[in-house]
């Protein structure tokens, strides 16, 4: 049901997205069309009525109906797109196919049942834009007393003539759109077959050959009814000044008294609009149809309570992650890996990363080597210039915070070099970087806010997630002995923890070494998780049943945590008694974060299930 939901609205928005594009880059064009088919004799041709409407109506002129115009189209491909989901769906379970398999025809009868449903919005908006488009010789031919306004043209119609008015044309719109999305349609589908290389798929054709299809199918939808929208149009603009006569009548008395070229007026201007209208529609349709992932991408950050290494050049390890039951793994380049090794972990990754991806439920992460190493680069390159790539970098020893902006500033140029030109990035990287020395420490907020103001230069490609504490190379920065009881770190994590939630990031606490050392494991993982942390790296697969446990309420806390919030909405007080404590608003914010993490984990946990 989830799933059906994503679906509606990632195709809703794409469709709406289309819709505003196709708006825009057509608007100026589709006034001409207008003016010429329903106006035809007071202007020579489409120069000239582009002109004329330039130089006494000014750009506006041009783009006047736009604000109906824009709901007319936003809603009719929102509700088209919908719906051509769902009759593609229908047909291919009537052939018993995949809908993405359909054949050109099988699409454009998907295209032509789907306008029956955006028939219904397009009728009434497209009235009113047509009657704004044309106001200004309805009036100046005195079909009209004053100009009006788009609010104006709706009162007066259904004080006229009731709220059935504004469906004037529904069956001209209904004969117009029901072959015209056939023919468009099947352009659309048949350009991209014939665009796609031999061996490619449809949907790699690239932009400019997604435009260039999008197009040429409005160019068949305009050539097959152009006829149908002038009388369409005439009826629409024409009954503005009293009861029009129908289809049938209109159209013969149009070709009888006007000439079959009436019925072609204003197809140039329409012909020459269709390419950047509707290749504008269907190259933002397609490259924002994928928002489902942008709508989880951006809901919220996964969680991770562990975060398993797994050295990158060791196939056996990689291999085992799809059977692991982990929240995040990260394929290691750094310090997992030997530095004769560097090239082979970097190489490996990059060729199984897909495979073991799509087999894990986990997130797969990578880590590179560190900004200062020489490395860094030729690790973005390999492992971010290719789609798919990982969703989530982590990156080690950031010392200050010219690192991590030149880190960020250098991936997000590989992605809008390497993936945009071919197609839109498909996820957001989530950066988490590693604090591990004395000047990384004492330099973090700087380095957090670098990180943000970097990935905010360009939303959507990458983000910062969270900060991890590289403990073991922070105690070789300071020259500390370690000791069982971490004592000598605390500083160092509370700034770390303290620095990240300031920012709203995750704070992942440090790797405890000694892995199997269970008990211990368990005591530090309880200690950073009451701390406040979000997660631990870990090592082994050993270590991730007691971290995971450890970073989730026990159920005793979060009885807890409920019947408090239960109790204080019922006492509506500032401060009372709960189970013997004193209980004011920091402890009720306490138990609300212990039942959003709660809820937060077995959110995730269902989704993974999926
Ligand atoms: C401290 C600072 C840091 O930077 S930490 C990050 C850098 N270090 C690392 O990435 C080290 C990651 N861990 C490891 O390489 C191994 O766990 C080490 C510690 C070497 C132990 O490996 P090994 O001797 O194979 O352990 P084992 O025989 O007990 O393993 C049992 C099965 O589990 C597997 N395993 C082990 N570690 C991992 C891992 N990190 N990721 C995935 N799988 C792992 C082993 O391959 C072994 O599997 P199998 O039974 O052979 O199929
Ligand atoms: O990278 C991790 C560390 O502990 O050092």
């Amino acid at each position: 049901m989830a799933e059906i939901f994503k679906e509606f609205i990632t195709t809703f928005l794409a469709g709406s997205a289309g819709g505003t594009a196709c708006v825009y880059a057509g608007q100026p064009l589709d006034t001409v069309k207008v003016k010429l088919q329903t106006f035809p004799n007071v202007y020579s041709g489409t120069f000239d009525c582009f002109k004329t409407t330039l130089k006494t109506e000014g750009l506006r002129g041009l783009y006047k109906g736009s604000v109906p115009a824009l709901v007319c189209n936003v809603s009719e491909n929102a509700v088209l797109f919908v719906a051509l989901g769902c009759m593609k769906n229908m047909i291919a379970y009537i052939t018993n196919k995949q809908s993405s398999n359909l054949s050109n025809i099988e699409n454009a009868c998907a295209g032509s049942l789907s306008s029956i449903f955006s028939s219904l919005v397009v009728c009434p908006t497209e009235l009113v834009k047509c009657r704004m488009q044309a106001m200004s010789e309805l009036y100046t031919t005195g079909k009209l007393e004053k100009p009006m306004s788009p609010y104006g043209v709706v009162r007066s119609m259904i004080k006229a003539e009731g709220v059935l008015s504004l469906f004037n044309g529904l069956t001209s719109t209904w004969v117009r759109e029901m072959p015209g999305y056939f023919f468009f349609f099947y352009g659309y589908e048949f350009t991209r077959n014939l665009l796609t290389a031999k061996g490619k798929e449809k949907d790699d054709i690239g932009v400019v050959k997604t435009a260039f299809a999008g197009g040429t199918a409005g160019l068949c939808l305009w050539v097959a009814i152009f006829p149908i929208d002038v009388i369409k149009s005439r009826i629409q603009v024409m009954s503005v000044a009293g009861k029009q006569e129908g289809f049938r009548k209109t159209l013969f008395h149009v070709a009888r008294h006007e000439g079959i070229r009436a019925l072609y007026s204003g197809l140039l201007p329409t012909v020459i609009r269709t390419y950047p209208a509707n290749g504008a529609l269907f190259v933002t349709y397609e490259y924002t149809k994928d928002t489902k992932q942008f709508v989880n991408q951006f809901s919220r950050r996964p969680v991770r309570r562990a975060l398993l290494y797994v050295p990158g050049h060791d196939v056996r390890k990689v291999t085992k992650i799809p059977s692991l039951q982990v929240d995040c793994t990260v394929l290691d380049c750094e310090d997992g890996v030997a530095l004769d090794k560097k090239d082979e972990a970097r190489s490996k990754i990059a060729e199984m990363y897909d495979d073991i991806a799509q087999k894990s439920s986990c997130e797969v992460g990578v880590r590179i080597n560190a900004p200062s190493s020489g490395l860094a680069k030729n690790d973005l390159e390999v492992l971010f210039g290719k789609v798919p790539y990982p969703s989530c970098l982590v990156v080690p020893k950031i010392d200050d915070h010219h690192e991590i902006t030149w880190i960020c500033d250098t991936l997000r140029d590989i992605v809008l070099n390497a993936i945009l030109p071919k197609q839109v990035p498909p996820n957001v990287i989530r950066i988490i970087f590693q604090i591990e020395s004395a000047r990384g420490l004492l330099g973090m907020k700087e380095s957090v806010e670098a990180g943000i103001a970097s990935c905010a230069k360009i939303r959507c490609t990458s983000q910062i997630d969270g900060v991890i504490f590289g403990s073991d190379d922070f105690c070789a920065d300071l020259g500390i002995s370690r000791t069982s009881e971490a004592i000598e770190l605390m500083y160092a994590r509370q700034k770390i923890l303290t620095t990240a939630k300031a920012y709203g990031l995750q704070a992942i606490d440090m790797v405890y070494i000694d892995y199997k050392d269970t008990d211990g494991l368990r005591r530090q993982s309880i200690e950073g998780f009451k701390m406040g942390f979000t997660g631990k790296q870990i090592i082994h697969p050993h270590q991730i049943q007691t971290v995971q446990d450890a970073f989730i309420p026990d159920s005793q806390k979060i009885e807890w945590a409920l019947e408090l919030l239960k109790a204080y909405d019922e006492s509506r007080k500032g401060a009372f008694t709960f189970q013997g404590q004193m209980i004011d608003l920091p402890t009720i914010l306490q138990a609300r974060n212990i039942v959003n993490i709660y809820k937060h984990i077995n959110e995730q946990k269902k989704t993974n299930a999926e």
